[in-house]
């Protein structure tokens, strides 16, 4: 059985609209956020080095090739906002993460981000790579199984 991350953000003033409600932009920084935060707890990184890039081969990091949100109820300023993260995917090389949102146990909104696994070289485009094996090892915990339902 997996266990979904859970982290809160506060809706600041710049995360509203002229109608007071958080602006659906904000869903997207706050997906990018929590994804950074579950990271962290696992000391790992979007962008970190490895034993190919202290030989000289970039860094690995993790572009974005997909996002969607769907939205059910306003939040507002000052919300503070529960976010469960937990993976719906891993690849060979990318990781599909999926947000829940809640309001005081309402939800506010669900997401998804796709994030690839990337070798990044100063002044060459991303070239995608298999997630290494102590990354992945980090993430397994996250992935949804089907017996979560
Ligand atoms: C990322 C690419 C280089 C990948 O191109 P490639 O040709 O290597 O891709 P493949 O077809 O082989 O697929 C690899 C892998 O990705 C999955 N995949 C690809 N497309 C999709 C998709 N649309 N939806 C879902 N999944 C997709 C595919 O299934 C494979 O996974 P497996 O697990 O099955 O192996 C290339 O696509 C590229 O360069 N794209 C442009 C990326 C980009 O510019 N994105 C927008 C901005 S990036 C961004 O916002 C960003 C945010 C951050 O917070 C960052 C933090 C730190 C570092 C970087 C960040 C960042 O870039």
């Amino acid at each position: 059985m997996s266990l979904p991350f859970c982290t809160t953000r506060r809706v600041e003033f710049s995360d509203t609209d002229a109608a007071g409600i958080m602006h659906f932009s904000a869903f997207f920084r706050f997906m990018e956020q929590a994804e950074h935060d579950l990271l962290r707890s696992q000391g790992l990184s979007v962008v970190m080095q490895d034993e190919v890039a202290k030989s000289g081969g970039g860094k690995l990091s993790w572009p974005r090739v997909h996002a969607h949100c769907d939205f059910r109820i306003p939040a507002h300023y000052e919300d503070v906002v529960e976010i469960e993260v937990s993976i719906s995917r891993l690849g060979e090389k990318s990781a599909s993460y999926q947000f829940r949102f809640a309001l005081a146990g309402r939800e506010l909104a669900v997401g998804e981000i796709t994030s690839v696994c990337c070798r990044m070289i100063a002044g060459q485009p991303p070239q995608s790579v298999a997630i290494p094996d102590w990354f992945r090892a980090k993430l397994l915990p996250f992935v949804v199984s089907a017996a979560d339902g």
